[in-house]
C-alpha cells in the first residue's frame, strides 16, 4: 500500500473537498479533486456532464480518473461521493493509499449541500432529504467496505477534522 496517499470518500456535504486541501496543506502533500480533474480533462463541468452523458457517462469519467490518481503516490484525493460505487475504483483506492471515510448524518449532509447547485443528484427533486438519505443506505456499506478509518464529522469544523486523521496516520501502531 502507498502510505503517503490520503484518500477522502463520503457522501456529498460531508467535507472530502474541504477537509482534503487543509490535510494537504497540513501534510505537504499535492491536493486532488476527482470532480475537478474531470471538469478539467473534459473542459465542462459536472452538471453539463450528467446533461448531455447522463449519469452512467459521468461514472464512466469518474473511474478512469480515479485509475489514473490513484497510481500517484504523495496525494491527498478527495473522491466524489459516489466513485465508491464502481468495484474497481474501490480496489484501487483500498490497495493504494490511506482511505478515510468522512461520515455525516443525513442532516448535516442537507445543511452543508444547501447553498450550491452544482451536485446535479439533488437538482430539481422534490425531496432532497430523501435523496439523501437513499444515497446514504446504499453507499453506507460500500464507504465501510474500504475505510481504514471512519470519522465523523457532525460539530466539526475542517480543520479539527484534518488534525484528527494526522493524528490517526501518525500514530505509532499499536504493539501486539
Ligand atoms: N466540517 C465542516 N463543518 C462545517 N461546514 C463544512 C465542513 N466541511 C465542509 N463544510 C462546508 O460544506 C459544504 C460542502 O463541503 P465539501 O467539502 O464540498 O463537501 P464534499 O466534497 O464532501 O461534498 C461547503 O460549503 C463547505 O464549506
Ligand atoms: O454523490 C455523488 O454521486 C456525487 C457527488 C459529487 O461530489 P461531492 O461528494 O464532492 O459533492 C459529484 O461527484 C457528483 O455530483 C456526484
Ligand atoms: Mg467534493
Amino acid at each position: 500500500m502507498n502510505k503517503s496517499n490520503i484518500f477522502l470518500i463520503g457522501p456529498m456535504g460531508a467535507g472530502k473537498t474541504t477537509v482534503g486541501k487543509r490535510l494537504a496543506e497540513a501534510r505537504g502533500l499535492e491536493f486532488i479533486d476527482s470532480d475537478t480533474e474531470i471538469e478539467e480533462r473534459t473542459g465542462v463541468d459536472i452538471p453539463l456532464i450528467f446533461e448531455k452523458e447522463g449519469e452512467s457517462g459521468f461514472r464512466k469519467r469518474e473511474r478512469l480518473v480515479i485509475a489514473d490518481l490513484t497510481q500517484r503516490s504523495g496525494i491527498v484525493l478527495a473522491t466524489g461521493g459516489g466513485a465508491v460505487l464502481d468495484a474497481d475504483s474501490r480496489q484501487w483506492l483500498s490497495a493504494r493509499g490511506f482511505v478515510v471515510y468522512l461520515h455525516a448524518s443525513v442532516d448535516q449532509q442537507q445543511h452543508r449541500t444547501s447553498r450550491n447547485d452544482n451536485r446535479p443528484l439533488l437538482q430539481n427533486v422534490p425531496d432532497r432529504r430523501e435523496v439523501l438519505q437513499r444515497l446514504f443506505e446504499d453507499r453506507d456499506p460500500l464507504y465501510r467496505e474500504i475505510a481504514d478509518l471512519v470519522i465523523s464529522t457532525d460539530g466539526r469544523n475542517a480543520r479539527q477534522l484534518a488534525r484528527e486523521i494526522e493524528d490517526h496516520i501518525d500514530r505509532p501502531a499499536t504493539a501486539v
